[in-house]
């Protein structure tokens, strides 16, 4: 959740009541800079380097050092640790006393939904194509790491100049655990049709979809979804899009209870939404936002499209490896008229060539990541409370090399609440997300 302009206030009576113990560390409070639903985050400084990081309170309690480090949120950061798009933790902290957990984190600049409120003219294409880049490939990371984010949304995307953090990996899941998902996850605007259509019959796929909200919404300073309520989401995807052919229905139907039927219809289409958009992003942006996550382009794909054509050389060029890229790079000399088209006879094209009967959607949502995950290397919890994750011991992972499952114990149903995280899962579990964005809402 982002902070209002009030927030950017320092520390009230309370704010310090909450984060008191940080003083008995090394750490000194220097003001609020978010809050989210589960958590406070204060901008500390550490008083024997003098670094300013960002400290993630936590609002639950936690028993002991060893449930801390047993947190989704935790465990992510540290598998995906050392990537430059990834928010990295620096240490952890639990109070004995107070039972509070905090996460010393890099300190970044702001959200980006902070970046765009209240702005009166877009960003140039090329600043957000630039953080669109960064975002797929934290992305890319997380997914070839075994993890998926489940609620990629401008709040939880962080900057500093122009670099691109991925942040918030509370509602995190290993991509190994077999769907349904029980859990209430992802923001109502981002959340992609298999989360709103099927009773937890969604995986990593659905990541690249609310990445494709994130980057109209950079483009054009508004939300591309902004549904009122689940219904309403529905609607609103259908507005733009269209309705999707009746075999991605149809199976999205057989992973739901609750039937539901949609009067097909042709949407406005995006490129009248956001008219100066180049043709290489209107086509990036259809392919990530495509109805059927298994029709949705992965991020590592996205890394290779047109769009970032320029990202890439000059990439190329920094590292001294500037090579002919011989990629299909048709879509540069299209115009967004065409792209529309294109992507409009794509759908025609397929609707005609999906003969094939429909498959619940569990036998398309398995990702193609060896199935067994080595253990995380997880330090025996010491009686020294301050955990500088540097001093773990390196967790670096082969791409498609064994993976660790988070931890199994995540896979519960609603009425085994898992245990090392109660907070974040009895909210997301059993709540609809009470996030409410000032002006708007979820
Ligand atoms: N490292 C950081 N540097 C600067 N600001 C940060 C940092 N981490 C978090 N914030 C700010 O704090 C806000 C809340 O953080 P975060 O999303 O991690 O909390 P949360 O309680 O998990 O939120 P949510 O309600 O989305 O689950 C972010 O939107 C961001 O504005």
């Amino acid at each position: 959740m982002h902070q209002t302009d009030n927030d950017r206030k320092l520390c009230s009576e309370a704010d310090l009541a909450l984060t008191n113990h940080l003083a008995k560390q090394d750490y000194k409070i220097i003001k609020k800079i978010g809050e989210g639903t589960f958590s406070e985050v204060t901008r500390v400084q550490n008083l024997k380097d003098g670094k300013h990081y960002a400290c993630k309170t936590m609002k639950q309690s936690i028993n002991s050092l060893e449930q801390a480090h047993n947190l989704r949120e935790v465990q992510a950061m540290k598998r995906l640790s050392l990537h430059p798009n990834i928010l990295q933790l620096h240490e952890v902290i639990f109070d004995q006393d107070t039972r509070t957990l905090s996460l010393i984190c890099e300190l970044m600049e702001m959200n980006v939904y902070e970046l765009i409120r209240g702005r009166q003219y877009p960003l140039s294409e090329s600043k957000v194509k630039n953080y669109m880049y960064q975002l797929c490939k934290a992305l890319d990371h997380m997914h070839s790491n075994g993890i998926f984010h489940r609620d990629v949304k401008p709040e939880n995307i962080l900057i500093k100049h122009d670099l691109l953090k991925l942040a918030d990996f509370g509602s995190s899941r290993s991509v190994y655990c077999k769907p349904p998902h029980t859990e209430y996850i992802s923001t109502r605007w981002y959340r992609a049709p298999e989360c709103l259509l099927t009773d937890g019959y969604y995986s990593l796929k659905m990541d690249i979809w609310s990445a494709g909200c994130v980057f109209f919404e950079i483009l054009s300073l508004k939300p591309l979804f902004p549904g009122t309520n689940e219904v309403d989401q529905v609607s609103k995807i259908h507005d733009v899009l269209g309705t999707p052919d009746c075999t991605v229905l149809q199976k999205f139907k057989q992973s739901r209870v609750m039937p539901f039927n949609f009067l097909p219809r042709k949407g406005c289409g995006l490129s009248q939404l956001i008219p100066r958009c180049s043709a290489p992003s209107l086509s990036l942006l259809y392919q990530m936002l495509a109805y059927d996550p298994d029709e949705r382009i992965s991020p590592r794909t996205a890394l290779q499209h047109t769009c970032f054509r320029e990202l890439r050389l000059s990439e190329r060029r920094a590292l001294g490896l500037h090579r002919t890229i011989g990629v299909m790079e048709d879509s540069n000399s299209m115009t967004p008229g065409s792209v529309e088209q294109f992507w409009r006879n794509t759908r025609q094209g397929r609707r005609q060539q999906l003969k094939h009967v429909a498959e619940p959607l569990s036998r398309y949502v398995l990702p193609r990541y060896p199935v067994e995950l080595p253990k995380l290397n997880m330090a025996a919890p010491t009686p020294k409370v301050p955990y500088p994750v540097s001093s773990l011991p390196a967790l670096e992972i082969p791409h498609q090399g064994l993976l660790p499952a988070i931890t199994s114990k995540k896979c519960h149903s609603r009425s085994m609440k898992p245990r090392e995280e109660p907070h974040r899962s009895t909210l997301k579990s059993y709540y609809m997300p009470p996030l409410e964005r000032k002006g708007g809402g979820y």
